[in-house]
């Protein structure tokens, strides 16, 4: 009977353990049904097809880009999918007053938000840097900038409903490659804000979630246009990756690799032999294709 004690109870708490924690780790679909989320860059590529997986799911959408005729074709077809609501709000990140005019919107419409995704880019050239610091400057404020105003705006809400912000990053900045220096400088920006942010939100006891998604290659029109010359690797698809973002954030993860093979190895690489993950990423582009500016 001792011994069974000594067996049976730590075995059944070792397979309670485990159901809990896979249980945690299950994402359904229903997870964001009815729930309220803002999707910036949502006109096209990995933020549009946030917005259409989102809808499909029920979700509210607000969405917000530039490009006014595409985000009334996006909401549109959101409604068409199943969106519990879906609106737009249209203007550039590159001005400050945005951010507050966004988050007014989600509280005016549903009284709270759940979900903030920040994904919005904005243009940039793979080419050597140009010595251009006045387009650093408008770069740091489209990709980062904005994303810190739209968070601390989101942060009463998401406070309230305990909810999420996911910040969709790239390889770019955690590895620094060539021909994305002010690009690579923003999403480095963004790792050390917002890793920072999650810790002082634990040191608080605030339960918002900071998602922070490491993406390599996919296949948007703008990234395909920007760099198939130069990269002949084929870039993951858009629309897995827009549903990974997605559950990562529901899932609360600190950080999701996609895709997740490739990025993985590519970190780890990074911290075993930095020299040869350069060499390897140099061997591996067509360098005699790059656009000099
Ligand atoms: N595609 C890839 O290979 C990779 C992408 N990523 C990341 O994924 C995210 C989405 O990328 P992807 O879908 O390829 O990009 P897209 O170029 O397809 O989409 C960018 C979105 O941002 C909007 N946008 C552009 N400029 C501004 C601006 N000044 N203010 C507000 N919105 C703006 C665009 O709409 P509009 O022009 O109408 O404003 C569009 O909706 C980005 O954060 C990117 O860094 C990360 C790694 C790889
Ligand atoms: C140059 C691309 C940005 C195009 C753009 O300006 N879009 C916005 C608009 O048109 O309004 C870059 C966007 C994503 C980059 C890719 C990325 O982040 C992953 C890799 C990182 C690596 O360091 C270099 C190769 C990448 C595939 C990188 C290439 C440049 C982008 C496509």
């Amino acid at each position: 009977m001792g011994r069974l004690k000594k067996i049976l109870i730590p075995s059944l708490g070792l397979v309670l353990a485990f159901w809990f924690y896979s249980a945690r780790d299950t994402f359904k679909p229903e997870m964001l049904r009815g729930k309220r989320v803002i999707v910036t860059g949502a006109s096209t590529g990995i933020g549009e097809q946030m917005a259409y997986h989102l809808a499909r799911m029920g979700s509210h959408v607000l969405l917000t880009a530039r490009t006014e005729a595409r985000l009334q074709n996006v909401v549109e077809r959101c409604l068409e999918l199943g969106a519990a609501s879906a609106r737009y709000i249209s203007g550039s990140m590159a001005s400050p007053s945005l951010p507050e005019e966004v988050l007014r919107e989600a509280e005016n419409t549903w009284g709270g938000l759940d979900m903030l995704i920040l994904n919005h880019i904005g243009q940039s050239s793979f080419t050597f840097f140009s010595g251009d610091v006045g387009h650093v400057r408008t770069l740091m404020e489209t990709n980062f900038v904005s994303y810190v105003a739209l968070a601390t705006a989101a942060l009463p809400l998401l406070k309230e409903s305990e909810g999420s912000i996911v910040v969709v990053s790239s390889i770019a900045g955690k590895i620094a490659g060539p021909f994305t220096a002010p690009y690579s400088a923003t999403k480095f920006a963004l790792d050390g804000f917002f890793s920072s942010l999650r810790q002082e939100l634990i040191i608080d006891k605030v339960n918002v979630s900071i998602t922070l998604c490491i993406l390599g290659y996919i296949n948007t029109e703008s990234a395909v246009r920007a760099v198939s010359h130069v990269i002949p690797q084929t870039p993951a698809p858009k629309e897995e990756c827009a549903l990974e973002i997605i559950r990562a954030g529901a899932l609360r993860r600190r950080e999701l690799h996609y895709p997740s093979p490739a990025v993985g190895s590519m970190l780890l690489l990074r911290s075993l032999a930095p020299e040869l993950l350069d060499s390897l990423l140099l061997s591996s582009y067509r360098l005699e294709n790059v656009r000099r500016t």
